[in-house]
């Protein structure tokens, strides 16, 4: 029994997750209380974003269930979550494509906080909400307000992200799932990120699937790694990396994100 006495946000218990032969996510356990940041790691195919995917309800496990704060929403299609305020991003960016960037953030400010209906959404509300604070802030947050009117399409990958990020932020999401945020980004792009996620810490419960671990080490709480559909560390990121298995299972990564002595 923890005597940890922040709230739990979500808890996995004996998770597993097959297709057809292969087991792609293997009797994991895992709980992030509020205010934790953490990640997770592991090698291509590890079952990091199956992982993610039972979380966020987009598979339902074969064995096991999924706690959302203490609620059990193991059979719970993933906009229900949303609902209760669990937003997660994706590899591939996730926009309203058609639409420009500010109307993207309304949204989601507007689907998080007035729950409107959708002709309402969409004829009504909008319009009205462009100039709106949070609106207005987020754009200037995350270095967006000169792009404010540009439609999606039209945006880099790396503006994109930062606007799917803005508008899972601006919703202040009880638990954030970022899944490889800093793929494809520029570094000018990425430190940009990392200031804005850095500045969440102690505000948001915020887990991070990522292959750069030397960007998100310093700020990252906790640690999971991940191999071959299993959990085989778990903690503080220096007392997991320097884990016999995770040395051996995880070198190349380990040694791209800056911890070749520690692996070697
Ligand atoms: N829909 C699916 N159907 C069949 N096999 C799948 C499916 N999704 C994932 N897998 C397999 O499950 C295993 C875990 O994949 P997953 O994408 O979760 O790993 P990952 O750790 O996220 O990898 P990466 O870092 O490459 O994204 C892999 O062997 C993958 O091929």
């Amino acid at each position: 029994m923890s005597t940890d006495p922040r709230a739990e946000i979500i808890r996995a218990e004996g998770v597993t997750k097959r297709f057809k032969g292969l087991v792609a996510v293997d009797n994991v356990s895992f709980v992030l209380r509020e205010f934790d940041v953490a990640g997770i790691i592991g090698s291509n195919g590890a079952g990091k974003t199956t992982f993610f995917n039972l979380l966020t309800g987009y598979y339902p496990p074969d064995e096991g269930r999924i706690l959302f704060k203490g609620q059990d929403v193991t059979a719970m299609p993933p906009e229900q979550r949303v609902d209760l305020g669990m937003m997660r991003t994706f590899q591939l960016t996730a926009t309203f494509d058609s639409l420009t960037v500010v109307d993207n953030l309304v949204l989601s400010y507007v689907r998080a906080y007035e729950k409107p209906s959708l002709p309402a959404l969409f004829f009504r509300t909008c319009r009205s909400r462009r100039h709106h604070p949070k609106v207005v802030e987020t754009l200037e947050t995350f270095d967006l307000g000169h792009l404010r009117d540009r439609v999606v399409k039209n945006l880099s990958l790396g503006e994109k992200r930062r606007l799917e990020i803005a508008m899972s932020i601006l919703a202040e999401p009880a638990l954030l799932l970022l899944d490889e945020p800093l793929a494809g980004l520029a570094e000018t792009e990425i430190r940009m990120l990392l200031d804005v996620l850095k500045a969440r810490v102690g505000r948001q419960t915020i887990l991070i699937v990522e292959h750069k671990l030397s960007h998100v080490q310093d700020f990252l709480q906790r640690l999971t790694v991940m191999h071959e559909g299993r959990v085989i560390a778990e903690g503080p990121c220096e007392e997991c990396l320097r884990h016999p298995e995770v040395r051996r299972s995880y070198w190349q990564i380990a040694t791209e994100a800056g911890e070749g002595e520690a692996v070697s």
